[in-house]
């Protein structure tokens, strides 16, 4: 527009009382427009199509009125009567017009109405960023419950009350049941021991969630002291055509693959175990329900213990058993530990690496993990365990005898009831660290002697202090502390806190 004021002598009163109307900030009501003749007057046009509600700012940034810009195309308008500029030099001028970077309405509303966008599930941009890529996402659940919270301000009776909106199952009633079907199986030697990495897909959104079984005793093929822990959709025969080469290459078979030895499941016989007690006297699988933490467990961060934690889920899940003999005149009968990793991917509680890295820059300037979440329009925890749910299921875990679950946190039990699994147990993960405090404390009270360590602290202290990776030793430090400190306090972890001021010799570790 500023070339108009610049070149008031080609600026009729006419065109300076459109644009009035058009910059105005409320629209005036103009008495007397002055008559304006031209055949295809742009500014009448603009001021006509910017009295709709439809029209916002961005159409002015298309190329709307074609030819209205480009000089030598058909129907042009002169600019040059405005601008004094001489018109033979009018096909070096430079085109203006916007070029829209925006994807056809249609792609845009398909990717619109996908399911709720976390971060890392955004597609990857093919053009350069623009500064708008780097403002951070608002989650459209956080937005709907600002609406929510608005409307229920205002009076109106709105689906989130607490009366109407009792779990999350409720609001993914709305979607498609949850299902999921392994694709994939393989043995992995851990520093513990022997376990199945099981892949899954799903139809709830594009992850691939995992599940790391722990079931040494599988790897015979002949006896099998407990229920073996096998995934019904891998082993289900997926189309009849399949060799016998392909189910064992997708992980469908007994026993322990070998160039000697190779049996494919059979579904319409399954292994059965040749239990060497009754059934009921084994305890339940222990499991954990696990998120990835790319930072905890790959980088080896410090900033939380979700390393660790894998690694020491890991290692209790391999932990023998000791069960009656049914001879009651014999010992004990020992037998393998068995249970299940079930892995999401939902990093960051679910707001993905992205805004975990954001997070952890504003907790550097002093909030911690639940408010910096806050700050960037999430909720503290925006997980979901309906594929965890699903998975178990799959596992054929959790329904007769139930589940043991590993974990701190009252939120998974909970929703684990909710999906209908059986836990017959919680246990709490203790930090390592917070155990090695708790641990000088007692021996100080009983012996006062600071350097004694017991067998499995020695052992650690070996190993690279602070390594989170699987078979790692114990994590620590001030940022864990205050990491630890906020899911106790403000997410309400089922934990004692055994915090670092607690300890009476801070040095060991
Ligand atoms: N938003 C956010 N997420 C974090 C931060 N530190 C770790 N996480 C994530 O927190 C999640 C930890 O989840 P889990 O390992 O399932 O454990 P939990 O929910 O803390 O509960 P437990 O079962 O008691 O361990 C992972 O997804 C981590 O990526 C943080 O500072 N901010």
């Amino acid at each position: 527009m500023g070339a108009f004021h610049n070149s008031s002598s080609a600026v009729d009163a006419s065109d300076l009382a459109l644009l009035d109307i058009l910059t105005a900030p409320t629209r005036p009501t103009p008495r007397s427009l002055p008559r304006r003749d031209a055949v295809l007057d742009p500014l009448l046009i603009a001021a006509a199509a910017a009295s709709g509600p439809h029209v916002t700012r961005n159409h002015y940034h298309h190329d709307f009125f074609p030819g209205v810009m480009v000089p030598r195309a058909e129907s042009a308008w002169d600019w040059t009567k405005w601008t004094g500029e001489d018109a033979s030099h009018k096909t070096e001028r430079k085109r203006l017009a916007y070029v829209s970077k925006q994807a056809p309405r249609r792609q845009r509303l398909a990717a619109a109405n996908k399911d709720e966008t976390k971060e890392n599930d955004v597609p990857c941009h093919t053009d350069a960023l623009t500064p708008v890529d780097n403002v951070p996402h608002v989650s459209k659940k956080r937005r709907a419950s600002l609406v929510s919270a608005q409307s229920t301000a205002a009076g109106e009776n709105t689906y989130s009350t607490p009366d109407t909106l009792s779990s999350s199952k409720q609001l993914t009633n709305v979607k498609a049941e949850v299902e999921v079907k392994c694709m994939a199986r393989t043995r992995i030697p851990t520093p513990h021991g022997p376990a199945f990495l099981h892949l899954y897909h799903n139809n709830h959104d594009k992850k691939e969630h995992l599940a790391i079984i722990i079931d040494p005793a599988q790897l015979s093929e002949n006896s099998t002291p407990a229920p073996p822990i096998r995934s019904h959709s891998l082993d289900a025969v997926w189309d009849k055509n399949e060799t016998e080469m392909d189910r064992i290459t997708r992980g469908a078979y007994i026993g322990r693959l070998s160039a000697t030895s190779h049996h494919a499941s059979d579904p319409s016989d399954p292994a059965r175990p040749s239990l060497p007690v009754n059934a009921n006297v084994i305890p339940a699988p222990l499991i954990r329900i696990h998120s990835e933490c790319f930072t905890g467990e790959t980088v080896g961060s410090m900033r939380c213990d979700c390393g660790e934690q894998l690694d020491e889920a890991i290692r209790q899940i391999f932990q023998p058993v000791s069960v009656p003999s049914p001879d009651p005149s014999s010992k004990p009968i020992t037998i393998p530990g068995r249970g299940a990793v079930i892995y999401l991917r939902q990093e960051g509680r679910g707001i993905g690496l992205l805004s975990k890295i954001r997070a952890y820059n504003l907790q550097d300037l002093g909030h911690d993990t639940v408010t910096a979440n806050l700050m960037l329009g999430y909720q503290a925890d925006e997980r979901g365990y309906e594929i965890a749910g699903a998975i178990l299921r799959d596992l054929g875990l959790g329904s007769a005898n139930g589940v043991r679950v590993l974990t701190n946190n009252p939120d998974k039990v909970e929703a684990l009831k909710r999906e209908g699994v059986t836990v017959v147990e919680h246990i709490p993960m203790i930090p390592r660290s917070w155990q090695h405090r708790k641990q000088q404390i007692e021996q100080k009270l009983t012996d006062q002697d600071k350097d004694v360590l017991t067998q499995r602290q020695k052992e650690e202290k070996e190993r690279m202090a602070g390594a989170t990776l699987i078979g790692g030793g114990a994590v620590h430090g001030e940022d864990l502390d205050k990491y630890l400190r906020t899911k106790v306090l403000r997410m309400g972890h089922m934990l004692p806190l055994w915090l670092e001021d607690t300890a009476p010799d801070s040095s060991v570790y």
